[in-house]
């Protein structure tokens, strides 16, 4: 007879200690093992039977590879893993947290904090089912989203990952989950994992436990410095959002709590997560967190076991290694066999794992499912893309009185200008974590730019002047009902985002000036976060529109700029005058900011 593990009738429970049971200790130190797909060989997945699997941002089977590429080197991986002495199938892991953003031509949504400007918790599931659809049809399993930090300085380069600066605004929109990995009943056990279909769903990731948004100056990777009570209220209030949806699996922060490093602190890690809040699926590293513990650095984790023994004791089960896997392995088994591990949190952390992997149905459906394929950026997608850029975007000044409002846009205007270095740049409209680690600037991946958008927008006989960097002859001789005039930020990622300087890039705020002194002029910023805008700007422009970073859809833009909806997003980050003023956050003592959290004009009386 098979044996109970494989018995897909059996409680999981039953079939995680059986399999447990048939285990050595190489079997079990090796599922705690996730590797780069470079290293994922017939050796890491055969012999060595490595757990999981995931691709680095921008780490693609080949440039503009076709969702059917994705699945094949998943399925390629799969059939490897099957193929070792347990069969124990992997699962592999992606960044997908704006749409299946490493993917070409799929989806990509507005960044968390545009979700966050929206409100709207149920447009945030929604936007989760759709990446699941997105993400399976490629065959991998598991996003490393949603982030749930809680952004307390724009000074942070991941600020835009964040949904708000407001804790609250932050849990509300932790319904991405119930998207991600379905909706659990109601009698669901708490804490424990859960994922609804194996066709449709995948396995979410609450990210970074705990603080990450919190560092002192938003130093990526920093120090958050704050008393137990302000740490729980501030950072922790997603996590049992997310806990009670059944969330399957939690990153560690790369940061630290007081000095302490999150991939190093048991008494957050275990006694809080999995003790206080009752946590039960379980906790991956992130990408070389652990090699971080052991400083310096150089030689690269110097003492890799030192590292692996802080953080396994303290409660992390798997660990992002990635490309070390055999000296991995060497070291953990060493480890146990020196009584440095423990065999019980061992058994702890492939338990935890195994539980995942048997709720995920991966046992039963290894493979992925080619009649998805077509889901991949989708027009019903790309739809709720647009939505979702309509809702995020924030209204800042609409006429220079309230008496004489200056949007919604005419459609009949004889001749516009459109300029400006984000107006017509996919690229720089989706953002880091696009394509690319980092993102990159112009046709990255399908999409409507703003330029685009306005275009399609137009009637005939309107003329639609495009001058990236307008000269004076034109700015002075153009004969323009109006323009629009779009800046931003360039795209980053992680600490390559980390800024002391928040002005508009490239002169943004001469541009304006020389634009608006003689043209009506309606101003576009596209940025992960609010920006300097000296008043002296402010006052000459006729509107003020924030985009955040859009993504793929920007028709969503023009839906909102000619009238065709209304705006209903509000700050969810408070807008500063200065960088002098950071952090400034909504209920600090003389909260005195450009534009409040919540702020937001309409274009029509409701
Ligand atoms: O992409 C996997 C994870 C991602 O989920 C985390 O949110 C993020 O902190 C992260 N940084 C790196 C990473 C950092 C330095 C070099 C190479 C990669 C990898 N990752």
């Amino acid at each position: 007879a098979a044996p109970l593990y494989r018995d897909a009738s059996a409680p999981v429970e039953a079939r995680v200690r059986d399999l447990l049971g048939r285990m050595t200790l190489r079997e079990k130190a090796a599922q705690m093992a996730q590797i780069e797909r470079t290293v994922a060989s017939p050796r890491a997945l055969t012999e060595l039977g490595a757990g999981s699997v995931l691709n680095a941002g921008g780490s693609a089977p080949r440039d503009r590879a076709s969702p059917a590429d994705w699945a094949a080197m998943v399925d390629g991986m799969q059939r490897h893993a099957l193929a070792s002495r347990l069969g124990v199938p992997i699962l592999y892991g992606t960044d997908a947290v704006h749409g299946h953003n490493n993917v070409y031509g799929a989806t990509v949504f507005p960044h968390n904090v545009g979700i966050g400007a929206t409100r709207d918790t149920e447009l945030a599931r929604r936007i989760g089912e759709a990446t699941a659809l997105e993400v399976r049809a490629t065959g991998i399993h598991w996003t490393f989203a949603p982030c749930v930090a809680v952004c307390r300085d724009p000074r942070w380069g991941r600020c835009y990952e964040s949904y708000s600066e407001d804790p609250e605004i932050v849990r509300s929109m932790t319904t991405i989950v119930s998207g991600l990995q379905g909706q659990p009943p109601a009698d669901h056990p708490h804490g424990y994992p859960f994922l609804a279909s194996v066709r449709e769903n995948v396995l979410a990731c609450a990210k970074h436990f705990v603080g990450d948004g919190g560092t002192d100056k938003g130093v990526n990777e920093g120090n958050a410095i704050c008393s137990y009570e302000d740490l729980e209220a501030i950072h922790m209030t997603p996590y049992p959002d997310c806990i009670a949806q059944g969330v399957a699996t939690v990153m560690a922060s790369y940061s630290k709590w007081n000095g302490e490093p999150l991939h190093s602190s048991r008494y957050l890690l275990t006694d809080v997560l999995k003790g206080k809040l009752g946590f039960k699926g379980f906790v991956i590293s992130d990408w070389e967190g652990i090699d971080r513990l052991c400083e310096p650095q150089q030689p690269r984790g110097s003492d890799y076991r030192y590292c692996i023994a802080q953080s396994v004791n303290a409660g992390m089960d798997m660990i992002m290694i990635p490309h070390r896997f055999e000296k991995f392995l060497e070291d953990i088994v060493f480890l146990v066999e020196t009584g440095e591990i423990p065999m019980s949190r061992i058994d702890d952390a492939v338990e935890r794992i195994l539980r995942v992997k048997f709720i995920s149905g991966v046992f039963e459906h290894p493979f992925s499912d080619q009649s998805l394929l077509d889901t991949v950026g989708c027009k019903e997608h790309r739809l709720l893309a647009r939505e979702a850029v309509c809702k995020s975007l924030v209204l800042l000044k609409n006429g220079k009185d309230q008496k004489a409002p200056f949007l919604p846009l005419a459609k009949n205007a004889k001749r516009i200008l459109v300029a400006g270095t984000h107006a017509d740049d996919i690229g720089y409209q989706c953002g880091g974590w696009t394509i690319a680690w980092h993102g990159d600037s112009g046709k990255i991946t399908l999409g409507t730019s703003i330029l685009e958008a306005v275009q399609e927008s137009m009637g005939v006989q309107t003329e639609v002047v495009y001058e990236k960097c307008p000269t004076e002859a034109t700015i002075e001789n153009g004969d323009f009902s109006y323009a629009v005039v779009v800046v931003g930020e360039v795209p980053y990622a992680e600490w390559t985002g980390d800024r002391t300087d928040l002005g508009i890039p490239f002169n943004g705020s001469e541009l304006i000036t020389r634009v608006a002194s003689k043209i009506p002029t309606l101003v576009i910023v596209i940025s992960g976060r609010p920006l300097v805008i000296e008043s002296q700007v402010l006052e000459k422009i006729e509107a003020l529109v924030a985009a955040w970073l859009p993504g793929s859809e920007c028709t969503g833009i023009t839906d909102c700029l000619f009238g065709d909806h209304d705006f209903i997003g509000t700050l969810p980050v408070t807008w500063y005058r200065s960088v002098d003023q950071l952090p400034i956050n909504a209920g600090d003592a003389n909260y005195d900011p450009l534009f409040p959290v919540g702020y937001g004009l309409k274009m029509f009386q409701s």
